[in-house]
């Protein structure tokens, strides 16, 4: 039985769709990520699921229960959900531990320690509990911020690009740590973000929003392999559109180097990068560039190229 039930929701502003009708199941304790672009109506639709924005249409179930917007709930939001976001706000003059305990104030005394000192323990945040806001690095704050909405125990909790302040490698490292303890813990996750490669670090769950809309759902094979937009082709990598042919590309790792052909083309920049060297090369009929992987690091900036691929790596993309 689905757990948390989106139906038909969808959300507009004025006579602008921010979110066009919305559908979706998920079991308990399973992952989805949602990537799209800014303005694809990411965070209008976790906040509708929050219950802290009105929708236009539709209804949202937890279990058996609808969950109620802030036009028909005194006080908004629920326990059960809970939504982190980017711009998360801690009490400053509060300690670490304070801040993680606010949450739990009506809870019987000695259940509220030992639930702080477990988040505590669980985000490895121990060493900094009597430390304030100010005196922790942004990673630090994320993790206090995300300790004080697993307080209560949510069963649901939608991470609105809640890692953007983070460098990369602190961001993936954070991701894996939350990751298993959102496993252990059995929370439903919705985590919406324009990075798939975050997404995928999460989990393979993946579904991609474009302008309020849903334009494909499946794991990370799927989409990469047979993606139904050019925006979808492009999360994964570049595309080059081959000429005279129409709306046909095809990524850089499927285009093979050699030094006679059909495709003639000029080396005109060429990167390292950790697996091979990534080239531009301005193909002579036309002049448009390519970019294709170089796996053997053979070709310099200057060298001529004929670019070849296998028909079945096309796709054949209209928008
Ligand atoms: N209060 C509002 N009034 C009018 N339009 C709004 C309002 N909030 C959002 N929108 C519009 O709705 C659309 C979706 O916005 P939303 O914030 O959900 O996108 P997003 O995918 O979360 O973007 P980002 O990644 O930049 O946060 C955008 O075109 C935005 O301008």
């Amino acid at each position: 039985m689905p757990y948390l039930s989106i139906r038909k929701v969808s959300k507009s502003y004025d006579s602008h769709v921010a979110l066009q009708e919305f559908s979706l199941e998920l079991e308990r304790g399973s992952f989805l990520a949602i990537v799209g672009e800014s303005g694809s109506g990411k965070s209008t639709l976790l906040r509708i699921l929050a219950g802290l924005a009105v929708q236009t249409t539709g209804e949202v179930w937890l279990g058996d229960r609808l969950i109620e917007n802030p036009a028909k709930k005194l006080v908004p939001g629920y326990d059960e959900i809970k939504l982190i976001h980017q711009d998360y706000q801690l009490f400053p003059n509060s300690t670490v531990l304070e801040n993680i305990s606010r949450p739990l104030l009506n809870f019987d005394p000695s259940y509220r320690k030992q639930r702080v000192k477990r988040l505590l323990d669980q985000l490895g945040l121990d060493a900094y509990s009597e430390r304030f806001p100010r005196q922790l690095s942004g990673g630090q704050q994320q993790k206090v911020a995300i300790a004080q909405a697993l307080a209560v125990e949510p069963e649901v909790l939608l991470l609105d690009e809640p890692f953007s302040h983070l460098d990369r490698i602190q961001k993936h490292k954070l991701i894996f740590e939350l990751k298993e303890l959102l496993h252990e813990m059995g929370t439903t996750v919705i985590f919406v973000t324009h990075e798939l490669d975050d997404a995928l670090r999460l989990t393979d769950s993946i579904l991609i929003l474009q302008k309020g809309k849903v334009v494909q759902k499946g794991n990370s094979r799927d989409l990469c392999e047979h993606p139904k937009t050019r925006y979808v082709a492009r999360l994964f990598s570049p595309i080059n559109l081959i000429p005279d042919r129409f709306d046909s590309y095809i990524r850089p790792a499927d285009v093979r180097l050699r030094t006679k052909g059909e495709i003639l083309g000029r080396v005109v920049d060429q990167r390292y990068l950790v697996h091979y060297n990534s080239l531009l090369v301005q193909l002579k009929n036309g002049g448009q560039v390519w970019e294709v992987d170089d796996p053997f690091r053979k070709y310099q900036v200057g060298d001529r190229v004929y670019l070849h691929f296998d028909d079945e790596k096309v796709l054949v993309l209209k928008s």
